[in-house]
């Protein structure tokens, strides 16, 4: 169980990712992107989650270059599009936000979208970046089982990291199985489910800690072996969301918080949005 904000997971090709980073979907280019991960830095967030789609990516380069901290000490994530999905569109993608992050070599490149039709071979051109050593992981996000079945039937290296939403009203269990069996490591994205807190019994087990309802959800992340990457573009919140590593839920609290999954999700489907 991680101890510290920087403690990593060893990913299947033994690259080392934090545990918990910081989402910066819908943080806007410029001074807020750049703000917030200056504050998450400081704090002692060392991944930062981004994509192409966010619109980002220049200013978390600039953010990263800016901070102080050794690139080595920062793990960046960034994802290829649905509309730059197929081989060479890919490799086209990945050079563009490559230079707008200003990065010679991304932490892990992901598959944004299981594209029918095309992720397969987009995810070959990300096996060809992996070997060329401009990413040092590779994965996929919002692959569900039969995309990622077919995907494991076609492709030579494992994906890393399988990035799904993943919260108390949406835990997929039949998926993490997969992934786990696979050796795929899980990561939450909208974790808090995109500030829709108010559940009773998160209200409940927050009284209960003597800490937030944020706070329980994304201890509840680390106990079940799922990364994840709440977002925040404010100072307080990103401390809070920080502040989960010296403390623990009961496994009976945690049991609690499985049984809350009703499938409900607050992003698209995967099933019909690509
Ligand atoms: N692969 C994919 O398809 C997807 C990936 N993602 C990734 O996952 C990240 C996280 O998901 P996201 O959808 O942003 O949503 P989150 O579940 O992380 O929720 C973010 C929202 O919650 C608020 N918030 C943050 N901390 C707290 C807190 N402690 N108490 C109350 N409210 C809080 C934020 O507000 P504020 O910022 O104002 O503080 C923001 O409105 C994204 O930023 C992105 O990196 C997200 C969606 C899809
Ligand atoms: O944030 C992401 O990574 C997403 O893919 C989502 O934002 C998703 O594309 C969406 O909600 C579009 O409306």
């Amino acid at each position: 169980m991680p101890k510290h904000i920087a403690d990593t997971a060893t990913l299947n090709n033994g690259v080392r990712m934090p545990w918990l980073g910081l989402g910066v979907w819908q943080a806007q280019d410029g001074e807020q992107v750049v703000n917030a991960i200056h504050a998450a830095v400081e704090i002692g967030y060392r991944s930062i989650d981004t994509a192409s789609f966010y619109h980002n990516e220049e200013g978390v380069g600039r953010a990263i270059r800016e901070c102080g901290i050794n690139r080595d000490e920062l793990f960046v994530t960034t994802k290829v599009w649905n509309d730059d999905q197929g081989y060479d569109a890919t490799l086209k993608a990945f050079e563009i936000s490559r230079s707008k992050l200003g990065l010679d070599v991304i932490d892990l490149y992901l598959v944004h979208w299981p594209v029918t039709g095309k992720f397969v071979d987009t995810y070959r051109a990300l096996e060809k970046l992996y070997r060329d050593g401009s990413v040092r992981a590779i994965g996929v996000s919002n692959f569900l089982e039969p995309q990622l079945k077919e995907l494991l039937a076609n492709c030579e290296v494992v994906p890393a990291v399988n990035q799904i939403e993943f919260h108390p009203l949406l835990t997929q269990p039949s998926l993490q199985t997969l992934c786990r069996e696979k050796g795929i490591q899980l990561e939450a994205w909208s974790p808090l489910m995109q500030g829709n807190l108010d559940q009773p019994l998160l209200t409940e087990l927050a009284d209960k800690y003597g800490k937030s309802p944020a706070q329980i959800i994304l201890r509840w992340d680390l106990q079940r072996g799922v990364m994840t990457i709440p977002k925040s573009v404010t100072p307080s919140r990103l401390a809070e969301n920080a502040a989960i590593f010296d403390w623990a839920l009961t496994e009976e609290d945690a049991a609690a918080i499985d049984a809350l999954d009703e499938g409900r999700r607050f992003g698209p489907d995967p099933l019909t949005f690509v």
